[in-house]
C-alpha cells in the first residue's frame, strides 16, 4: 500500500533547517571500512579472553584511536539522503543507530523496496546478545521500528513512533542471517500504521506494528 510517493521536490531539504547534509558518494570508502572493522571489535571486545597485558595495551590503542578520529566530529543530526527504487527519496541520521551508514553498532545495512514494502538482510553478531545465543529483544524491536519507520517514510511521510507493538514469536539466533521486511497496512489522518516481521531461515521470529505519527514540517 502506497500513501503518496514524494519526489524530491517535495520532500524539504533537512539542509534548509540547519542539519548538516552529507551526499552519500562524499562518504570516504575508508570511512565505511573502518564502520565494519569496529562491528567486529566490538564482538571481539565483548568476547575477548585476551590476558592482562595484551587488554591494557589494546585499552591504549583504541584511546589513541579515539582521539584521533574524535578530533574532527560531524554534528550531531548530519544526514544523508537515500534514494530508493521508483525515484523514493528520504533522509537518515548518519548515525542512526539501527541503520546508520556511518553507526558500527547499525546492523542494518541493505535495506532496499520489495513488494510494495521494504526488506533487508542482516546478521547480528555477539555484541548483540541477550539470552545465550541469541538476539537482545530490545535489538529485535529496534530493528523492527527502524524498518517500520522507514517503510512510513519511504511509502508515506515521515513521522514518528508513537506505538510499537512487538509479538516475540521465536528465538532469534545471533551470527544467523536474518531477513527483515515490512509494509504500510492503513492510514488515518496522521497515523500510518506500519507492520513487519524478522524471519529466520523462513520461519519468523519477531512480528511487530506500528504507529507512525506524521510531524508537520514548517515552512522555511
Ligand atoms: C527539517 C527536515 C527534516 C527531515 C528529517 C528526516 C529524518 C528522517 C529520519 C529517519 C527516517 C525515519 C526513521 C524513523 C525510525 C525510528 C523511529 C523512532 O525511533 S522515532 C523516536 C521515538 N518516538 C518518539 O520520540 C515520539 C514521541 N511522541 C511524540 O512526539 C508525540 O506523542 C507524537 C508526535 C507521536 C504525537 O503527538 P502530537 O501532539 O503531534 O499528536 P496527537 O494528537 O497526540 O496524535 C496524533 C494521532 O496519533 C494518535 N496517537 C498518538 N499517540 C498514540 C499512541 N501512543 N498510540 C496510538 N495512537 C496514538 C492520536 O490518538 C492521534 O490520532 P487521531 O488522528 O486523533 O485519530
Amino acid at each position: 500500500m502506497t500513501v503518496d510517493a514524494h519526489p524530491i521536490a517535495d520532500l524539504p531539504n533537512p539542509a534548509d533547517y540547519g542539519f548538516t547534509v552529507i551526499e552519500r558518494q562524499e562518504l570516504p570508502a575508508d570511512l565505511l571500512t573502518l564502520v565494519d572493522r569496529v562491528r567486529e571489535l566490538v564482538d571481539a571486545v565483548a568476547h575477548t579472553e585476551a590476558d592482562p597485558a595484551e587488554l591494557a595495551a589494546a585499552s591504549r590503542t583504541v584511546s589513541e584511536l579515539t582521539e584521533r578520529l574524535g578530533a574532527r566530529r560531524r554534528p550531531v543530526g548530519a544526514m544523508t539522503r537515500q534514494d530508493w527504487e521508483g525515484g523514493r527519496v528520504d533522509y537518515n541520521t548518519l548515525a542512526n543507530a539501527v541503520s546508520g551508514v556511518t553507526n558500527p553498532v547499525a546492523p542494518l545495512r541493505n535495506l532496499r523496496v520489495e513488494d510494495g514494502g521494504l526488506r533487508a538482510e542482516t546478521t547480528l553478531n555477539g555484541a548483540y546478545e541477550g539470552p545465550p545465543g541469541l538476539v537482545h529483544g530490545g535489538w529485535v524491536a529496534a530493528l523492527l521500528d527502524q524498518v517500520l519507520g522507514e517503510t512510513s517514510a519511504v511509502f508515506g511521510r515521515m513521522g514518528l513512533t508513537a506505538n510499537l507493538t512487538v509479538d516475540y514469536r521465536r528465538p532469534t539466533p545471533l551470527n544467523t542471517p536474518l531477513t527483515v521486511v515490512s509494509r504500510i497496512t492503513g492510514v488515518e489522518r496522521r497515523k500510518v500504521f506500519v507492520s513487519g516481521e524478522i524471519r529466520c531461515a523462513g520461519e519468523i521470529t519477531a512480528e511487530g506494528s506500528a504507529i507512525m505519527v506524521r510531524v508537520a514540517i514548517p515552512e522555511v
